[in-house]
């Protein structure tokens, strides 16, 4: 009988993990010291053979040294504030196409920034070889939009039906009937990036539409006079959980695969196991996103008595691959597709916002140089929410208050927050002239407009923290510095 340590065994250079136990019970029943040894020094030799291998896998997914490739930028500045907002967005753009894995890059009319330099703006497409980056398709997986139309029904029963239907805010609910689909949550379980946490949430969060800028919005159309029905959110919690097991997973890569990359720009190498089942828990929760637009509008259609006669959908948050392609996966961060190839469920036509006292625009496009299959998917911001309403404050002075801001912005519409507070972020003046961004989209030949829903009204959640003590307090530094 020999006795061996664990220091014996680092001596002989192996590293310390869950193995060492089970070998060191071997060696120290071998019948004498040589034989010990012996026991060891397979270790080791088989340690190095698993070391080597790793290394060998490690380096085929590593992508090659090159020149980061040039990316183009929609935004043609009309004002000091865009000019800001032109040169923050090439800056990130700049640094984000460093990025080992990217070979294309386009930011759309209504981009702006979305984090520190490197992070893909909003508004940003980039198309990465053989690597999905979670990072690069937003925390709020497959945020889309879903039209109904109705034939005969009133705009303000319609406003009415949904209003009924749906819920906004924080959290989610138990009063929603039909659920999601069994299949869903077969899928859900069977796929290692959903948390028992993920799946509650894609439980609780049906039927809901969180908060910020989604909305339900009404209006009808001018092509075909059709009072129209559109929905504005992505996957609500689960999306959240399964981007946060997808960033850690991708971070263990990066630490190995490209050290000097951006967190927020790490990737998952798509062909691995990993990587296809990232992919696959992405196409699931585009199924639940898809189905939670679905049932809002059917059980809008339900208390309005009316059969939809017309629905069409896109996603503007998602990762998208032309099997034609291959391994090419094109990330938009708040961007309209448009090439065919990127559209298994849609006949060409794609929804584009704007506010909610403008049209939303019906458009079709094609893949083109400029656009790269890709369209606005919105108007963008120029000053974060914050800036936004401390310039009201210094432009109104004493005449500010939400609902001056509320009163002029909003004549003419049946515009309403759920929670009951004005979100002064989100009325029309938070967000780009919607005549620019629809300019520069149609001048840059990205996808030209096909109808028009002329706004009736909207709903939107709402400032639901407006009383929470940390707003209270900015908000009276940022009134007493407006003087
Ligand atoms: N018709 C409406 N459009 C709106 C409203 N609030 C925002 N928007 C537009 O949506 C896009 C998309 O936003 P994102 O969250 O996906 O980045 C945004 O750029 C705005 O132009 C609204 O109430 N009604
Ligand atoms: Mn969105």
């Amino acid at each position: 009988m020999t006795h061996l340590t664990g220091q014996d065994l680092i001596d002989a250079g192996l590293v310390p993990g869950p193995a060492f136990g089970p070998l060191l019970a071997r060696a120290n029943a071998a019948p004498d010291r040589d034989a010990a040894t012996a026991i060891v020094r397979d270790a080791v030799a088989a340690a190095k053979v698993e070391a080597d291998a790793q290394a060998a896998r490690v380096a085929a997914l590593r992508p090659p040294p090159r020149d980061p490739p040039d990316f183009q930028i929609h935004l043609d500045p009309q004002s000091e504030d865009e000019v800001a907002n032109l040169e923050a967005v090439s800056r990130t753009m700049a640094i984000l196409m460093r990025t080992p894995t990217l070979e294309a890059g386009v930011a759309m009319p209504d981009a702006c920034p979305a984090g520190p330099p490197g992070t893909i703006p909003v508004g940003g497409v980039v198309a990465a070889r053989g690597a999905i980056h979670p990072g690069m398709h937003s925390a709020d997986i497959c945020c889309s939009l879903y039209a109904t139309a109705f034939e005969g029904a009133e705009p303000k029963a319609a406003l009415d039906a949904i209003h009924g239907a749906t819920h906004f805010g924080p959290g989610g609910r138990h009063d929603f009937d039909p659920g999601p689909d069994a299949d869903l949550f077969e899928r859900m379980e069977a796929n290692p990036f959903f948390s028992d946490r993920a799946v509650k949430e894609a439980r609780s969060h049906f039927g809901t539409q969180g908060d910020g800028n989604h909305f339900a919005f009404v209006g009808r159309s001018e092509g075909s006079g059709r009072v129209t029905l559109v929905t504005h959110h992505g996957s609500r919690g689960m999306g959240a959980q399964v981007y946060k097991a997808g960033m850690e997973v991708a971070e263990r890569y990066r630490a190995q695969l490209s050290p000097g990359t951006a967190k927020v720009n790490a990737w998952i190498p798509w062909d691995t196991d990993e990587g296809r089942a990232y992919w696959d828990a992405l196409q699931i929760v585009r199924d639940w996103t898809k189905a939670n637009h679905a049932a809002l509008h059917d059980a809008a259609a339900r208390s309005l008595g009316q059969e939809p006669v017309d629905r069409w959908w896109n996603e503007h948050n998602f990762v998208f691959r032309d099997d034609a392609e291959g391994d090419v996966f094109w990330h938009a961060k708040g961007a309209t597709p448009v090439h065919r190839g990127f559209l298994p469920d849609t006949d060409g036509r794609q929804i584009v916002p704007l506010n909610m006292g403008a049209p939303i625009l019906v458009v079709e496009g094609k893949r083109t140089d400029a656009g790269l299959g890709f369209a606005p998917h919105g108007a963008g911001r120029n000053l974060s929410r914050t800036a936004h309403t401390r310039r009201l404050m210094e432009r109104m002075g004493a005449a500010y208050s939400e609902e001056a801001v509320f009163a002029a912005e909003t004549d003419g519409l049946d515009a309403r927050f759920f929670c009951g507070n004005v979100d002064v972020s989100e009325l029309p003046s938070a967000y780009k002239r919607p005549e620019t961004v629809t300019a520069e989209m149609e001048r840059a030949n990205l996808a030209t407009v096909t109808d028009r829903i002329l706004p009736y009204g909207a709903i939107m959640a709402g400032d639901w923290e407006r009383d929470a003590p940390w707003r209270r307090k900015r908000d009276a530094k940022m009134r007493r510095a407006a003087g």
